[in-house]
């Protein structure tokens, strides 16, 4: 079994332990480092896993280690790591948005083995997607372990190039927030038309989980399953003119693409 070395206990580390507990890995395997104890105490608590604050320890030992600081930290954390432990044999596995490829390995040391992932936070369900780019100093065998390790929390797309990252970013890594602000307006409108917040919420949640099983399990079109609920000239098409009319589609489109735009920008940095 790897072990397995988590520097960072926000909130994306955490999504992906979650998953990998639940997924019955066992929690001795795993350890996470942050500088602070609050999160790094109750995260190793709640999971049962061990905790540190010193990410170099806590990267010793780890045949993966995954880095979940903010992009900004990715190659100060990665340098400080390499300064003081040996990580020729070790795979890192990035989760920042816009830090490259280049500016992790050129602060791991050259012909170090880096993934760039980019999973998402229904990661702790084991319903998270996660896209995955590989440097070439990453062996079959990295690869497999890296593979199985963030299937334990959902799927897995490997992509060929590494410009695919900030694409998967614009649709799945930001993707939930997408969501939960459009649950958010209909949970909104719907205690202005009088329901308490609870009641809100739980018509809004269940709507929204009988769509997406509704996709999951209905091998068609989605375009035909948004068709099915229009009657013609009803009440549903009233709403979905007013959508269009509002620019939705543009407006969706501009938001993917604005992801993108920015994780470019912070790769700039
Ligand atoms: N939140 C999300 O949905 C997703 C986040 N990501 C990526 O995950 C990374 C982390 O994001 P979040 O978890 O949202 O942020 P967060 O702010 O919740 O977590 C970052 C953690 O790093 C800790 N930290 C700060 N300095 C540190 C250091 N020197 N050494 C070790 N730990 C340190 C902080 O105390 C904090 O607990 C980012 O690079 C982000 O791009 C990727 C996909 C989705
Ligand atoms: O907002 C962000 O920058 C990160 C990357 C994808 C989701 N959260």
């Amino acid at each position: 079994m790897n072990k397995i070395a988590f520097i960072g206990a926000g909130n994306m580390n955490r999504a992906i332990i979650a998953g990998l507990v639940n997924n019955d890995v066992e929690p001795s395997n795993i350890t996470v480092s942050n500088p602070s104890a609050p999160k790094r105490e109750a995260l190793a608590n709640e999971y049962g896993i061990n905790q540190t604050s010193s990410n170099s320890q806590a990267a010793e030992h780890a045949d993966i280690v995954v880095l979940g600081v903010k992009p900004h930290l990715i190659t100060t954390v990665c340098q400080e790591i390499a300064e003081v432990i040996e990580i020729e044999h070790k795979c890192f596995i990035s989760v920042a948005a816009g830090t490259t490829m280049t500016q992790i390995q050129a602060a791991l040391g050259e012909n170090k083995s880096v993934i760039r992932a980019m999973p998402n936070t229904p990661s702790q369900l084991g319903l998270g997607v996660t896209g995955a780019f590989a440097s070439e100093q990453v062996t079959d065998e990295q690869r497999v372990a890296a593979d199985r390790l963030m299937k334990a929390t959902g799927i897995v797309k490997w992509l060929a190039q590494e410009s695919d990252i900030d694409h998967i970013i614009a649709v799945s890594g930001s993707g939930p927030a997408y969501f939960f602000l459009f649950m958010e307006a209909m949970a909104s409108e719907a205690e202005r038309l009088g329901f308490t917040s609870a009641e809100a919420r739980t018509l809004v949640q269940q709507t929204a989980l009988g769509a997406a099983q509704m996709v999951v399990e209905n091998d068609i079109a989605i375009g035909q399953l948004r068709e099915n609920v229009t009657s013609k000239g009803g009440t549903t098409q009233a709403a979905l003119n007013a959508f269009t009319e509002g620019g939705l589609p543009e407006l969706v489109s501009g938001a993917m693409q604005a992801a993108i735009a920015r994780a470019k920008e912070m790769a700039a940095k």
